[in-house]
């Protein structure tokens, strides 16, 4: 479903990516994670048309989609969340879901129903009329997924979308990856938390100084020793 191929980003010399490639098969859940200041985000941006890539290609279904705008990637259906959720907070719930609805329609109604449908899928009616700065982090969360399953992706990229949640808040997120998946839209996650990547990833590739350091099943990968040592340094790796 999506192609990454040798993407390469530099900011003032820094070598943020590097000639990453990896694919995204469709109905899975990807895990990417790697240490602070892997590349994940910047990945994400790459994919999105946040930044454009200095070298490679991203490839959606067969179209290549490098150097698109946010907008028209997302047209095509590939929508994101941040890691800093950034609802407009003066507006209300069902106002900022609206957002993302009117990518796809201009007509304020069809875009009020389309956005009430999401508003419901992630357990935020009674909320629907909130004002966005007034909602908990979990629910800023419901309202960030909201958003952008209005905007009718195909696939879904989330970035670090359980970071600042308590257990109880991320088992409900989890819920909610699921229920998203079962409602047929691939995923790409960045998360820190290996518990959670096992639980709901299909694979996981793994970045570290903005290259691929190893890709495979969630077991597989966390066993091993490159990747161990990436997060926790060499003692840790010869120990594990
Ligand atoms: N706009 C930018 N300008 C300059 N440097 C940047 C920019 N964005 C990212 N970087 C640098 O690129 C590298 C990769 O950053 P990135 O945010 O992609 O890592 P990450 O894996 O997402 O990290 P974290 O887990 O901490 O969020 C870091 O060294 C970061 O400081």
């Amino acid at each position: 479903m999506l192609e990454v191929k040798n993407i390469t980003k530099r900011f003032h010399g820094l070598l943020a990516v590097n000639d990453l490639s990896f694919h995204v098969n469709k109905g899975e859940i990807l895990g990417v994670i790697g240490p602070n200041g892997a590349g994940k985000s910047t990945t994400f941006n790459l994919i999105t048309g946040v930044n454009k890539p200095d070298n490679g290609e991203v490839i959606l279904n067969g179209e290549n989609i490098s150097g698109l705008t946010s907008d028209a990637i997302c047209k095509k259906g590939l929508s994101r969340t941040f890691q800093v959720t950034r609802p407009f907070g003066d507006m209300t719930v069902i106002q900022n879901v609206m957002v993302g609805a009117f990518l796809k329609t201009s007509n304020v109604r069809h875009a009020k129903r389309e956005a009430m449908k999401m508003v419901e899928f992630v357990g935020l009616a009674d909320k629907a009329n909130s004002v966005a700065r007034t909602l908990s982090i979990i629910d800023q969360r419901r309202l960030e997924f909201a958003r952008s399953l209005a905007t009718d992706p195909s696939l879904l990229l989330l970035d670090e979308c359980l970071a600042g949640l308590n257990s109880r808040e991320v088992e409900e997120a989890i819920e909610l990856i699921w229920k998203v998946k079962a409602s047929g839209v691939t995923l790409v996650v960045i998360e820190h938390v290996m518990k959670v990547i096992n639980a709901i990833c299909d694979r996981v590739v793994v970045l570290n100084f903005g290259m691929k350091l190893k890709e495979g099943l969630p077991k597989e990968v966390m066993s091993d020793p490159t990747v161990i040592e990436a997060y926790l340094g060499k003692g840790f790796a010869q120990h594990a």
